[in-house]
């Protein structure tokens, strides 16, 4: 056994609470070992006033993580998992992944509570082009803006009351005690969610026997399908978390249920599907959905948002 583990993390308040967490739950399950956290800047920490679909690239909050990782500077990274690339580079596996809660994304609206009850025209603030197209196609009237900055930050300029709601995830608002401030939880009908949103990432290097063992004991087994499931159809639409497509793996002991939307930055056009299976089949689920979409109208969509 390691005498002691060194975490790696971003420094933002939520990346540090999910840091803390994974720390907790590693110092819980092997009581003798040290478990140290390191702060490290990514590039998506540096840039703070460019939308993040303009950056472009994937990677933005994991490639210094990972490259203080094959340094030998930290032992794992923790991640959101919708953060993570679906490529990883050379000598890093996705070792572990945590229990998934909530998944859903959260409206804020002190005023109007709901999507329906929003006035036309209403201003609505994301960051991301999955929930801007999903919020276009159930309601064209809406106009969105780029919403970017920590979560705090966000907040902020809902009360500074430039906007009328802002949509954020629902895990990392209930992981930094923000949760009395949602006011609806978009349901998956309207709004599917990111691949991976809820989930913990923790990344480690292949060859690191040790530390893989370590780690297994925070896996979630179900989660962790889910997220192949759902990696496995990223990969295949070639979509980082910057593009207009959601999908959502749900496993009920078995059985996995897989369910995917493309859209149209502008939300006018879309194609959604499901499909349903062998939790065992799950790489293999995605990427057929995967096709499947692509082939039923996906490809233009995304080559008309000149995404492909
Ligand atoms: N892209 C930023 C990011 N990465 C993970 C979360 C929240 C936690 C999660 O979705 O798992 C957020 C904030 C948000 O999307 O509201």
């Amino acid at each position: 056994m390691r005498k002691k583990l060194v975490v790696g993390t971003r420094g933002s308040k939520l990346a540090l609470w999910q840091a803390n967490h994974i720390a907790s739950r590693l110092r819980a399950e092997y009581p003798g070992m040290e478990v140290e956290l390191k702060h490290i800047v990514t590039t998506g920490d540096k840039i703070r006033d460019v939308p993040l679909a303009k950056i472009g690239g994937k990677g933005l909050f994991t490639k210094e993580l990972e490259r203080a990782m094959l340094a030998g500077d930290i032992d794992l990274a923790v991640h959101s998992l919708k953060d993570m690339p679906t490529e990883l580079p050379p000598g890093l596996v996705l070792a572990a992944v945590t229990e998934r809660e909530n998944p859903l994304d959260a409206l804020i609206s002190p005023r109007y509570g709901t999507i329906d009850n929003l006035p036309h025209g209403a201003q609505v603030g994301t960051s991301s082009l999955r929930r801007r197209a999903q919020l276009l196609h159930y309601r064209p009237d809406l106009r969105l803006h780029d919403l970017r900055g920590n979560i705090d930050t966000r907040l902020n300029k809902l009360a500074a009351g430039e906007l009328d709601a802002v949509v954020l995830a629902v895990a990392g608002l209930r992981r930094l005690g923000w949760e009395d401030k949602i006011t609806h939880q978009l349901p998956v009908s309207i709004c599917v969610p990111a691949v991976g949103q809820g989930a913990l990432a923790l990344e480690a290097r292949s060859d690191d026997r040790q530390v893989l063992d370590i780690l297994t004991a925070l896996n979630h087994r179900p989660t962790y399908r889910a997220a192949v499931a759902e990696r496995a159809y990223l990969a295949v639409v070639e979509g980082g978390c910057q593009v207009p497509v959601g999908v959502y793996g749900l496993i009920q002991n078995e059985n996995l249920i897989l369910e995917a939307v493309i859209l149209s930055p502008d939300g006018s056009r879309v194609v959604r599907d499901l499909l349903e299976g062998s939790a065992q089949q799950a790489a293999a689920l995605g990427e057929r959905l995967a096709r499947n979409m692509l082939a039923a109208g996906g490809r233009d969509i995304l080559r008309e948002g000149k995404i492909l």
